[in-house]
């Protein structure tokens, strides 16, 4: 292996003919296919790579990272709604006044983490034990996943030796000198009695929650993506092929065994067959499209669009769940330039007093984030937004088919905001945002709020379903756990089905507090160590 980052040139050009070399060379089977080379998928390709003697394949729909628009930080909104965005858009959400909102995912090497806005959040020690207690299996509580995180790290911050590590291939940064609107939120928060920490990722997500300045993929000034730090050092080697521009569009089958793949390469289609597992890591939308085009999923609704039925699951596509996030914003007095990835502090909080762990999300953009709706209020040129979410929302969402053909778009009813309690939770979002944006910490800075301003009763309802938009965290289609609506167990193998498991956002039991990415590196790495046990590779 080369470190990329010593001698980068060399290692591209060696890794580019390679890759050339391997997919030229499209072998009938490999040991494990990887189906997806985002998150999670980046992860477990690169832990089964590291045995010489084990064959990878992971497939990727998309095509390369190396553009200006993913590795540059700060261009990040950019990516969205061109080919590197699957763009997917929900069906009209009455609860949200009839929107469609669109809900981005990453298309390309590295997945979502090759355009997403690189926070690295661990989730909440509670998350992690709610995951042991639904799969059964006490190697997902939060003590085993803290062991996986230091081991993964490549920590930049203050020294934290019981919670960080720093001989991990993810390189995690505070953001480095952040904007004085950083500084102003974390100084507003302990204003109103919010407890500040050095990083969101130690002792805060252990308690109550707080604030703090943002950690974030980004090393040397470039995205750090996930594919970036486990797979781009790989590329070099003759046992993991990396190929591009095909899309995976059903598991093949010997009867309830996966033996490969069905994928679409160059407008042709082919099966390759996998010898040992497949390992399905397509996100939180796909997975569970390519499942149900495999006739895995709720019979009713296989047999509605003509699929044969092979696996009755009917979790498959249900409890989507996402944070649902609403903008706040103030003008700013004087402009002030974003910095880094434009989104540099984050607070976690309570919408009610009696709460033990922080059921809301608040990322600082640091630039105007209007909806579509709020923008006709009037968005000033300068300002900063608060990005402020639900972390635990109740309401869950759908996918469903509309055809047998595997091209064709899902229904995706996302159903925010449908739970009464959400709207509860999202009035005493705003009401707190509002009190920290209006907070003096932010006066020398500010002109004045923007929206929403003193709104009351059903104008402030009106106000939440008009900004609401996704903080672009799908999971949760394909459950893990040990009840009827379950698609994995905690081996993350599909239930009724020989060597074939999930490893992606999709497997949730439920959403994680906070951002989505580093959670899915930990299924990754919880896949990986299941398939080397029990492979013994
Ligand atoms: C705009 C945006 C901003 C975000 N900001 C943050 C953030 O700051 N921090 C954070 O933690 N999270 C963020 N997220 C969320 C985070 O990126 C995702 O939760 C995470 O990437 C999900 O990982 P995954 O492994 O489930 O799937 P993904 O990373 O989505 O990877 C799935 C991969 O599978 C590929 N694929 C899909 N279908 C097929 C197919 N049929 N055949 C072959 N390949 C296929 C996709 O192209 C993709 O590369 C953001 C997401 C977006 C879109």
């Amino acid at each position: 292996m080369t470190d990329y980052q010593d001698d980068p040139q060399a290692s591209h050009r060696r890794s580019v003919a390679n890759q050339a070399l391997l997919t030229a060379g499209l072998k009938a089977s490999y040991d494990f296919i990887v189906c997806g080379a985002g998150a999670a998928g980046s992860v477990v390709a690169r832990r089964l790579a590291e045995n010489e003697a084990v064959r990878v394949l992971l497939i990727e729909a998309g095509g390369s990272d190396e553009a200006e628009a993913v590795l540059d930080p700060g261009l990040w909104p950019t990516n969205l709604g061109t080919e590197r965005d699957w763009g997917f858009v929900a069906e009209p959400n009455p609860h949200l006044n009839g929107r469609a909102l669109p809900m981005a995912m990453g298309k390309g090497l590295g997945g979502g983490t090759s355009i997403n806005v690189m926070v690295w959040a661990r989730g909440h020690r509670a998350d992690w034990d709610h995951f042991a207690s639904e799969s059964g299996d006490a190697r997902w509580g939060y003590d085993r996943v803290l062991d996986i995180y230091r081991r993964i790290e490549n920590w930049q911050g203050a020294p934290d030796h019981s919670r960080r590590g720093s001989g991990g291939p993810v390189w995690v940064q505070p953001a480095l000198d952040p904007s004085s609107v950083a500084h102003a939120l974390l100084d507003a928060a302990s204003e109103l009695g919010i407890p500040t920490f050095d990083s969101p990722n130690g002792v805060m997500m252990e308690g109550e929650g707080g604030a703090a300045i943002t950690d974030m993929l980004v090393r040397n000034g470039r995205r750090h993506s996930l594919f970036r730090a486990y797979i781009q050092p790989y590329l070099d080697r003759p046992n993991l092929t990396v190929l591009t521009d095909t899309t995976v569009e059903r598991v093949a089958f010997q009867g309830k065994r996966a033996i490969g793949v069905e994928v679409v390469r160059g407008g042709q289609r082919q099966i390759i067959r996998a010898s040992q597992e497949v390992v399905l890591s397509m996100g939180a939308m796909q997975t569970p499209k390519v499942l149900m085009h495999s006739g895995i999923g709720d019979e009713t609704e296989l047999r509605r669009v003509g699929i044969p039925v092979r696996q009755h699951l009917p979790g498959v596509g249900g409890h989507l769940q996402d944070h649902v996030s609403f903008g706040c914003t103030w003008e700013y007095a004087e402009p002030i330039a974003p910095r880094n990835n434009g989104s540099e502090a984050t607070m976690y909080w309570k919408s009610r007093p009696e709460l033990t762990a922080p059921d809301l999300l608040f990322c600082q953009v640091e630039f105007p984030v209007p909806s579509e709706r709020t923008a006709a209020r009037g968005v000033p040129e300068h300002g900063w937004t608060m990005f402020a979410g639900l972390a635990q929302p109740r309401s869950r969402g759908r996918l469903r088919l509309m055809s047998d053909d595997p091209a064709a778009p899902m229904q995706i009813d996302a159903n925010m905001l449908s739970d009464p309690a959400d709207m509860e939770a999202a009035l005493a979002c705003i009401e707190l945002c509002r009190e920290l944006g209006n907070a003096a910490a932010f006066r020398p800075l500010v002109r004045g709020e923007a929206m929403p301003g003193k709104l009351t009763g059903d104008a402030l309802k009106d106000y939440v379903r008009d900004s609401a938009v996704t903080y672009w965290h799908q999971t949760c289609t394909a459950k893990m756990g040990r009840d009827e609506q379950s698609v994995v167990d905690g081996d993350l193998r599909v239930y009724g089905i020989d060597g074939l498991r999930i490893a992606d956002g999709s497997v949730m039991p439920r959403v994680t507090t906070g951002n989505t990415q580093a959670p899915c590196a930990i299924i990754g790495e919880q896949a990986a160590d299941r398939l080397r046990e029990a492979h013994r590779i």
